[in-house]
C-alpha cells in the first residue's frame, strides 16, 4: 500500500542546510503496523509530515512515497486533498488542538464526512452515533463543544474523526502522549481492533519502544535521519543489532523491567553538519575507521535491515552493553 523510497527532507534554516531525513526506505501494507522510534530530532516527525506533505515551506523533499499506486510527492493539491482523510489520516501529538472551539464536535464530524461523502445530514450524524461508539464515547457528547472534553475524550474524538472515512492508513504521531496509562492502553485497543477489522495500516512514531513492542508488527529505528535498523519488531526488540538499538533497549526498562537503565551519552548530531560516515559514530563504543564510511542498510538472514559495518562483533558487544560504563562518551572524531 505504501512504499517509500529514498525519501529525502532538507530544511533550510539559518542560511544552512540542515539534513532531517537522508535517504529512508520502507513500506507498509494493509492491515500491518509500523513503529519508528528514535530519539528526539531524528526526523520521526518530519518524515511523516512528508508522507503526508504537510511540510513547511522551507522544506524539501526529494524520493519516491507511492501511496496505493500514486506518487505523493508530485501529486497535486487538489489530488492530495482528495486523498487525506478519505484514504490517509492523521492524529497527531497536538491533536488537543485540533478541534475547532467555536463548534460542536459532532458538528465537527459531520462536516468532515459530508466533505467527502455525499450523504445527508442525518446519515452523517448515524455514522458520527457509531464512531463515537466505537471509541467510547456516548453519542450525547456529540453535540459538546471542545471546551466541555477532558484531554482524554478530545483524544478519543479526534481518533473518531481519523477514522471517520474508514482511511487505508492512519499516521499516528505520539497519539496518546497526553494520555494517562489506563486511558493509553484503551485508546491502542481501539485502534488496534479498527488495524484488524478495516485492514488499516498504522503507522505509529513514537519515543517509547514499549508501546512499539504492545502495538507494532515492524519497527524502524531511526537515528539522525537514517533507518538505522528495520524489521520485525520481536526479532528487534529482542535481540538488537544496531548499537543503537541496543542502547536505546537498554535505556527502557518498561520492556522487562529487570534491568539497570542505562543512557547513550551525549546527543544526536548537528543535523546542518552531519559527522562522515555513520552518523552514530560519535556516540558508538563499536565505532572504528571503517565506520567513516557510510554503512548500507543490509538485509540480514531473519529479513531485519541493519546499517552497521561493525555486525561480526555486535554479539561479543552485547555482554559489555549492558555496564553503564561501555556508555561513557567517548568523542570520535
Ligand atoms: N520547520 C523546520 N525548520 C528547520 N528545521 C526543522 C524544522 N522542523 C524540524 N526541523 C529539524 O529537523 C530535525 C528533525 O526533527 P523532527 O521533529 O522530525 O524530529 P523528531 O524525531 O520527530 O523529534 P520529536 O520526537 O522531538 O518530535 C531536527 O533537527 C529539527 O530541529
Amino acid at each position: 500500500m505504501l512504499g517509500v523510497q529514498d525519501l529525502r527532507v532538507t530544511f533550510q534554516s539559518d542560511g544552512k542546510a540542515l539534513s532531517a531525513v537522508d535517504g529512508v526506505s520502507l513500506t507498509l501494507d494493509r492491515g500491518e503496523s509500523l513503529g519508528i522510534v528514535g530519539e528526539s530530532g531524528c526526523g520521526k516527525t518530519t518524515l511523516t509530515k512528508a508522507i503526508l506533505r504537510l511540510l513547511p515551506a522551507n522544506a524539501k523533499t526529494e524520493g519516491r512515497v507511492e501511496f496505493q499506486g500514486k506518487n505523493l510527492v508530485e501529486l497535486s493539491v487538489a489530488g492530495l486533498r482528495e486523498i487525506r482523510w478519505q484514504e490517509l489520516s492523521l492524529i497527531t501529538q497536538s491533536a488537543m488542538n485540533a478541534l475547532d472551539p467555536v463548534w460542536r464536535v459532532g458538528d465537527q464530524l459531520i462536516e468532515a464526512i459530508r466533505l467527502h461523502d455525499d450523504c445527508s445530514k442525518a446519515e452523517a450524524r448515524a455514522r458520527s452515533v457509531k464512531l463515537f461508539d466505537l471509541v467510547g464515547l456516548k453519542s450525547e457528547w456529540l453535540d459538546r463543544y471542545p471546551h466541555e472534553y477532558s484531554g482524554g475524550m478530545k483524544q478519543r474524538a479526534i481518533i473518531a474523526m481519523a477514522l471517520a472515512l474508514g482511511p487505508a492508513m492512519i499516521v499516528a504521531d505520539e497519539p496518546t502522549t497526553a494520555l494517562d496509562v489506563v486511558m493509553q492502553d484503551q485508546v491502542f485497543a481501539e485502534i488496534d481492533r479498527i488495524r484488524a477489522a478495516g485492514k488499516t495500516g498504522i503507522v505509529l512514531i513514537t519515543h517509547d519502544i514499549s508501546l512499539v513492542a504492545e502495538n507494532c508488527d515492524r519497527v524502524a529505528v531511526m537515528y539522525a535521519g537514517k533507518i538505522v535498523e528495520y524489521g520485525n519488531t520481536k526479532d528487534i526488540l529482542d535481540l538488537p543489532k544496531h548499537p543503537y538499538t541496543i542502547g536505546l533497549r537498554n535505556a527502557f526498562a518498561e520492556l522487562d523491567g529487570d534491568h539497570e537503565l542505562i543512557s547513550i551519552s551525549g546527543g544526536p548530531p548537528d543535523l546542518t553538519n552531519p559527522p562522515k560516515g555513520c552518523r552514530f559514530k560519535p556516540r558508538c563504543p563499536l565505532a572504528s575507521d571503517g565506520c567513516n564510511r557510510e554503512p548500507p542498510l543490509s538485509v540480514l538472514d531473519d529479513g531485519r535491515s541493519v546499517a552497521c559495518h561493525n555486525l561480526p562483533q555486535v554479539e561479543a558487544f552485547r555482554g559489555v552493553a549492558k555496564l553503564a560504563s561501555t556508555w561513557e562518551m567517548v568523542e570520535r572524531s
